[in-house]
């Protein structure tokens, strides 16, 4: 359970970061949005949650293309079942892979391709089964919501507090970075009041 919950949550937000910071131009877009909500005040917050819909967009658009666990975790049939025209026998190794599920161009647009705006209002855009990064079912991930609420504040605060610049790419059962994220970070100086009162 904790290396679960804190092994994929690192990693996806590594894969964020990565993401957001070459394509300035979302980087740019959250920026406002944050500023637009929730301003130089004051920190980003529980209650600010359900108003950043570009940060879900954001994370959803990284969860279909880095999902942390690209095969989701291997199954077991419990008995014998015939699964898209194929006998599966019972006591049968099972994965599902999601990471061809999510470039699936007959699923998805432009699969390959970074456009976090495909997920209006951060739904997701697909369908339904097209997009599995929590898996599905009685025994799909029961930290997803807290996983995407930690990474809505997380990100959100990255964004928020520091300005960001790439400094190149320099690393379970999660799918890693080949290169490691470089990246420098300096404090916004629009925040310095909230980080006095700190
Ligand atoms: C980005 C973050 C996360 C991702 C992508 C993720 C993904 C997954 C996936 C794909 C599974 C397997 C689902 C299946 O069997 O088909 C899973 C299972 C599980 N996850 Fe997560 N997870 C994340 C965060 C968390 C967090 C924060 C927690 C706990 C606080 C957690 C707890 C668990 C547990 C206990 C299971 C096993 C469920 C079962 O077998 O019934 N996960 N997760």
């Amino acid at each position: 359970m904790i290396i679960v919950g804190t092994n994929t949550f690192a990693v996806m937000i590594e894969w964020t970061l990565s993401a957001v910071l070459n394509n300035p131009n979302v980087l740019d877009k959250e920026r406002i949005e944050v500023h637009a909500i929730v301003g130089h005040n004051r920190l980003v917050d529980d209650c600010d949650y359900h108003n950043l819909p570009y940060i879900h967009s954001i994370i959803t658009e990284m969860l279909r293309l880095y999902p942390v666990t690209p095969l989701l975790v291997p199954h077991q049939s419990s008995e014998d079942c015939i699964v898209g025209g194929y006998h599966i026998p019972k006591g049968t190794m099972l994965m599902v892979n999601a990471w061809a599920i999510h470039r699936d161009p007959t699923i998805w647009e432009d699969p390959g391709s970074f456009r976090p705006e495909r997920h209006g209002n951060g739904e997701v855009g697909g369908q339904a089964y097209g997009f599995l990064p929590f898996g599905m079912g009685r025994r799909s991930c029961p930290g997803s919501g807290l996983a995407n609420k930690v990474m809505c504040l997380v990100l959100g605060s990255l964004i928020q507090c520091f300005e960001w610049e790439r400094k190149g790419e320099g690393r379970g059962i999660t799918m890693l970075k080949a290169t490691p994220l470089v990246a420098m970070c300096r404090a916004r100086e629009c925040m310095n009041a909230v980080f006095l009162t700190m």
